[in-house]
């Protein structure tokens, strides 16, 4: 199986001698859903940022694969003055996605999440706001989709139209690593679920290949996702 990003002995502090992350070894494979899960404070948003290159780690190493791509929707979105459609084209045209495949692609995102709102997004409500967040971090089709407490904010129908695209994301090859706190809010997609207390990886479910696909879902999830 092929390892996107390797983390190795990872550890992160802000301050000398108050680790955040500590000796973390995890792997993120091509066509993977991992699931990071934890209490509030336990490193969960500064472990998605290791992953993500948004951070550098104190120790230890991050590997990437050559080229890689990575879309990362952080768990605060700082709304911008623009409208949702003229930022992601602002965003698409940073990234050179060619204008035409530019425009489908933000129709049909603004169509799937069903945003159909003309004000800046300084306006927008907070699920809203998570949306353009979301819209942002798949738009160019990453290999690797990093995701913070993604749920939080967004309505039951449009849990389930993102849930739809995430199994969607795995099937094309993409990598998703997520965090929530939602209960069985990975039972959809994840094919790992790891637990970090106090920084450190102490829990790893392994489900083995596939088994996302074959999972049971719990009662919320079906009901949340519109899962069967
Ligand atoms: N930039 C920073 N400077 C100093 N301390 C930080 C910084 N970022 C995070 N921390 C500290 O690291 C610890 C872990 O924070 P983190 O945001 O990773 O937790 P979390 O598991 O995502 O929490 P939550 O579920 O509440 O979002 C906390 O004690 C936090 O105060």
């Amino acid at each position: 199986m092929e390892a996107l990003i390797e983390l190795r002995n990872v550890g992160k502090w802000y301050a000398a001698g108050r680790p955040v992350v500590q000796q973390v070894d995890l792997a993120v494979y091509r066509g993977q859903g991992l699931a990071i899960r934890g209490r509030n404070g336990s490193g969960k948003t500064t472990l998605l940022k290791l992953i993500a290159g948004i951070t550098r780690p104190s120790a230890g190493a991050v590997r990437r694969a050559p080229e890689l791509t990575v879309g990362y929707a952080p768990e605060r979105f700082p709304p911008v003055r623009f409208r949702a459609e003229e930022y992601l084209a602002h965003l698409g045209r940073i990234r050179r996605i060619p204008k035409p495949e530019l425009e489908r692609r933000i129709q049909e995102l603004m169509d799937l999440f069903q945003l159909h709102a003309a004000g800046p997004i300084t306006h927008f409500s907070k699920g809203m706001t998570q949306k353009v967040n979301l819209m942002q971090a798949v738009l160019a089709r990453p290999d690797v989709l990093v995701l913070d407490e993604p749920l939080s904010g967004l309505d039951a129908d449009s849990q389930a139209d993102f849930a739809r695209l995430l199994v969607k994301f795995k099937q094309e090859g993409a990598a998703i690593v997520m965090t929530g706190h939602e209960p069985g809010f990975e039972n959809a997609w994840a094919d790992r679920t790891v637990v970090i207390r106090y920084g450190r990886l102490e829990e790893l479910q392994e489900r083995g290949a596939g088994a996302a696909a074959q999972a049971e879902t719990s009662d919320w999830i079906c009901n949340q996702w519109g899962v069967n």
